[in-house]
């Protein structure tokens, strides 16, 4: 008998439609559902099987031994037509996704990685000085802007062209169509915006039934918009990695990397130009996303802000700013960056993984087509794994005190020196290929800016707190509370240090140049 999984009834045709498409925080309502009805939830979407998975056991064992039956993605309409076949994250498993993938390990694995860290070193001092100096610009803003250092490690060029210019409105994105600017930054962003809004259960009835899909485009405004979108999508990835290239003797890049045929073998020109762009597409909200919950965190414990500074003033001193070279010595903002990604993960559902045969697991039957959502939130906060206090921000849970009497006070407990102690970046075949630039990129940013700056809160704590829950969303991208910090230099010569180093960095006299 093929039983499928435990999970709420839904209506007749319909199924689970309505629950899931009104439901903001989609991976809250998912919780709830793991309380009633355990580690793997049933759901139905018009007839779409769901299986929601709540523990990392359940998706360890089909999403990555499993992996080979459990690595496709959904065929959606919408996405489909603005050309999410062509980018990393959403092309389906295939030929030509093992090539798109082939192409960015080449370029992010976590031995190139390492090539991009002098860029990510002085990108974290730009965004330090910002943040102290830049006071016209919005916070979130100034963060969003620091993800520029992905362009600079995908295009060889930073983009820091606009910091004046206002957060694009997101919300009246989609009236307008796809919003192209000046700056790279700006329409990268809303390009990413327009995949994760399309891809929203229930963004487009289209994706209920398909065979709306057979509409002329006179007929089908989603359809033509999305199309148009396609165009101008293609256009810009194009003209973006083409300049790259271009550019190739003045700074290397990992477009330059991909224009290479050996990295990117069976690859046409316009494929690689998608691949760089949907990396830098699947870069930039994520650790901008991460970046802002760290100064949250921080204006929430005050604590663990001080201890951490305090390791950053034995192992570095306040003379220089912090390097790679120092991170291994870090061992408690090492722990803060892991639980960051834990406590705050950037993408609660991840991407959901498509089953491309019947499978059994547990007793449960799990038909062929069966769309997998690992519920990454879930897992993070399993009180079986973490213990009672799994909701708080504990650094501490990855450490351990140190015995010897002088120097740490902590060490890193040794299974976290290769494990994540998270699920943020996903599972199996299709597990985050950019996770250790992610990684790098927050490690030394949290590095310079505790070195530098204290972090105060502008907003009463006790707002701070019911704000963060009240706020809404339907995107796949964990929303960000509003609030506002002060940044004070943490010592003297903070100041001046930072100045110089900024000054070296734009005038192209640091290690970059
Ligand atoms: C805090 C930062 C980040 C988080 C939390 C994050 C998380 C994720 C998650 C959950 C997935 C889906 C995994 C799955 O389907 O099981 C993913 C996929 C992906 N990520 Fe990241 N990511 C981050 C940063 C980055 C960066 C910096 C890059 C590029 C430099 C990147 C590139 C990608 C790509 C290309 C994929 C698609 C992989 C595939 O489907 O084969 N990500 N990421």
């Amino acid at each position: 008998q093929k039983q499928l999984p435990p999970g709420p009834r839904g209506l007749p045709i319909l199924g689970n439609v309505l629950q899931l498409s009104a439901a903001s925080k989609l991976w809250l309502t998912f919780d709830q559902l793991k309380h009633e009805y355990g580690p793997i939830v049933y759901l139905n979407m018009a007839g779409q099987h769901i299986v929601v998975l709540n523990t990392k056991v359940a998706a360890t064992e089909l999403l990555e031994r499993r992996s080979a039956i459990y690595s496709d993605r959904a065929k959606c309409v919408v996405p489909e037509h603005l050309g999410s076949l062509l980018t990393v994250p959403f092309a389906r498993y295939g030929k030509l996704w093992q090539n798109l993938r082939r192409a960015s390990h080449a370029v992010l694995n976590a031995r190139v990685s390492a090539q991009y860290q002098p860029v990510q070193t002085d990108e974290a001092i730009i965004l330090a000085h910002g943040l102290l100096y830049d006071t016209s610009v919005p916070l979130l803003l100034k963060i969003h802007r620091s993800a520029s250092t992905i362009i600079s490690v995908v295009y060889g060029k930073r983009s820091l062209s606009s910091l004046e210019s206002e957060t694009p409105d997101q919300t009246s994105l989609d009236a307008r169509g796809l919003h192209i600017t000046n700056d790279p930054l700006e329409t990268l962003s809303n390009i990413a915006h327009r995949f994760t809004s399309a891809l929203h259960p229930g963004a487009h009835i289209v994706e209920v039934l398909p065979i709306l899909d057979y509409l002329p485009e006179v007929m089908a405004k989603w359809k033509r918009d999305a199309r148009r979108d396609f165009q101008k999508i293609s256009g810009i990835f194009q003209k973006y990695f083409d300049d790259a290239v271009r550019d190739e003797h003045e700074r290397s890049s990992l477009c330059v990397s991909l224009a290479d045929g050996k990295v990117a073998s069976g690859l046409t020109n316009i494929q690689k130009a998608w691949v760089a762009g949907s990396i830098t597409v699947a870069a930039v909200e994520t650790t901008s996303n991460t970046l802002s919950y760290f100064l949250y965190a921080m204006i929430l414990h005050p604590g663990i802000q001080e201890e951490a500074q305090k390791e950053l003033d034995r192992v570095i001193g306040r003379s220089r700013n912090p390097t790679f070279a120092d991170i291994p010595d870090l061992p408690y903002v090492r722990a803060i960056v892991k639980e960051l990604l834990r406590w705050q993960p950037a993408i609660p559902l991840a991407v959901p993984h498509i089953s491309t045969e019947d499978d059994w697991y547990e007793g449960y039957f799990i038909p062929k087509g069966t769309q997998c959502i690992p519920n990454i939130w879930s897992m993070n906060r399993d009180k079986e794994v973490y213990g009672a206090d799994a909701d708080k921000f504990l650094p501490e849970r990855f450490l351990r005190k140190s015995k010897e009497e002088t120097g740490s006070k902590f060490v890193l407990r040794e299974e976290y020196e290769v494990e994540d102690g998270h699920c943020s970046y996903g599972f199996g075949r299709r597990v985050c290929v950019g996770r250790h630039v992610a990684d790098n990129a927050l490690l030394i940013n949290i590095c310079t800016i505790l070195w530098a700056l204290r972090i105060e809160s502008k907003t009463p704590l006790v707002s701070l707190a019911r704000d963060a829950q009240e706020k809404q969303s339907k995107d796949m991208i964990n929303p960000i509370p509003d609030f506002q910090c002060h940044f004070h230099p943490r010592f003297p010569e903070a100041e001046s240090l930072l100045r110089s180093l900024r000054d070296d960095v734009v005038q192209g006299r640091s290690s970059i140049s």
